[in-house]
């Protein structure tokens, strides 16, 4: 097949890399001009995922019609908070009928949108049904150097999502299809805020104990979120879900999860961002989630101090003071 790929950053590379690893003509968009003239050179992302080769039928440009006309299958992956622009430029060569993969994680800041509901937005209605959402626990290194790895791949269009499950599963990559769409969306958004909770507990050094209690009901905050906005709960218990949310809240790979820990540490987040080339979905995600969940009635308590220590300058150790002493509950309340 002819596949674009819109995003090159460590996400769309590590994806560019498996699909033309496939046999496929793999087409990447990339932001930067300087980078995919030393991509198709040197066949490597020097910028965002270095050290790892990429083969000659995965060709970078920063030309949108070129990355997108004629092609088969088009990957989306840039960050959230562009993926509006980058895919109004991506949509007036889009062809009619091809599967159209999304793989970007996060909740648009002002219109509050999951990525599903921008995408149809951007795009014109024809190009709806052929839409689908692929998420769960890969960082892209693991992805990009064979490690096994499994995925969800959500759509409202069983076909569809059975076609593109066939063309990214692998010997070391394992799709699995699922038509929850929000519940897949909510899970890859919300475990990024949850991630950064989670590093600072560890930047902190509060224990192991901590650790496994902000997962736990990081977990049960999320799932209240997609239930609300009709995600099935069983979903959050998946790849999308708990897969996700553990993956990026334990492992060491993760940018959410080491913002975090810097803030425990005593970071201050510009500090942070400072010294980051990539994006930590997280950070403007808990704005999102703040607003969110005020506007709709969720109480969202470890996304909220999440929000506040980011947004408000909270010191993390009040954070975990003001999360303990909380009024006393019942564990299972609120969303069954
Ligand atoms: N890296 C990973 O392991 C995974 C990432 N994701 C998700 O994939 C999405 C993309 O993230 P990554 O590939 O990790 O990005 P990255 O953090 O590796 O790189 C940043 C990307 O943003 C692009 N960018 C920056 N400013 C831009 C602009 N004004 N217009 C267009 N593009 C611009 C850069 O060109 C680059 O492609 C995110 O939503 C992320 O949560 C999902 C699963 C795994
Ligand atoms: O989404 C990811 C893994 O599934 C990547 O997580 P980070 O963005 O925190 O690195």
């Amino acid at each position: 097949m002819k596949i674009g790929v819109i995003g090159g950053g460590s996400w769309g590379t590590a994806l560019a890399r498996l699909l033309a690893d496939q046999g496929h003509q793999v087409m990447m968009w990339v932001h930067e001009p300087t980078l995919s003239a030393s991509i198709n050179e040197t066949h490597q992302n020097a910028v965002y995922l270095e050290g790892i080769d990429l083969p000659e039928n995965l060709r970078a440009t920063n030309d949108m019609e070129e990355a997108v006309s004629g092609k088969e299958m088009i990957v989306s992956v840039p960050p959230s908070h562009v993926l509006r622009e980058v895919m109004t430029q991506a949509a007036p060569f889009l062809p009619d009928g091809i599967p159209i993969v999304s793989a970007t994680k996060g909740i648009e800041n002002d219109s509050l949108m999951l990525v599903s509901e921008i995408l149809e937005d951007v795009l014109a209605p024809r190009f709806h049904p052929f839409l689908c959402y692929l998420s769960g626990p890969s960082f892209a290194r693991e992805v990009a150097t064979c490690k096994p790895t499994a995925v969800t791949i959500a759509s409202y269009n069983h076909r569809l999502a059975v076609k593109v499950q066939q063309v990214f599963s692998t010997t070391y990559f394992r799709a699995y299809t699922s038509n929850d769409v929000v519940g897949v969306e909510i899970g890859g958004a919300l475990k990024n805020v949850i991630a950064i909770a989670s590093g600072a507990v560890s930047g902190m050094e509060l224990g192991l104990n901590a650790s496994a209690g902000m997962i736990t009901r990081g977990l049960n905050e999320i799932t209240r979120l997609g239930v609300r906005m009709g995600a099935n709960p069983l979903t959050l218990t998946g790849l999308a879900g708990m897969g996700d949310l553990v993956l990026t809240c334990t492992g060491g790979l993760s940018r959410n999860r080491t913002v975090g820990f810097k803030l425990g540490q005593g970071m201050t987040i510009d500090a942070i961002l400072s010294e980051m080339n990539m994006v930590a979905e997280g950070i403007k995600t808990s704005r999102s989630v703040h607003n969110l969940a005020a506007k709709i009635g969720v109480e969202m308590p470890i996304s909220e101090q999440v929000y506040q220590v980011i947004y408000e300058g909270k010191d993390t150790r009040q954070a975990v003071s003001d999360l303990m002493s909380r009024p006393l509950k019942a564990e299972l309340g609120g969303w069954m």
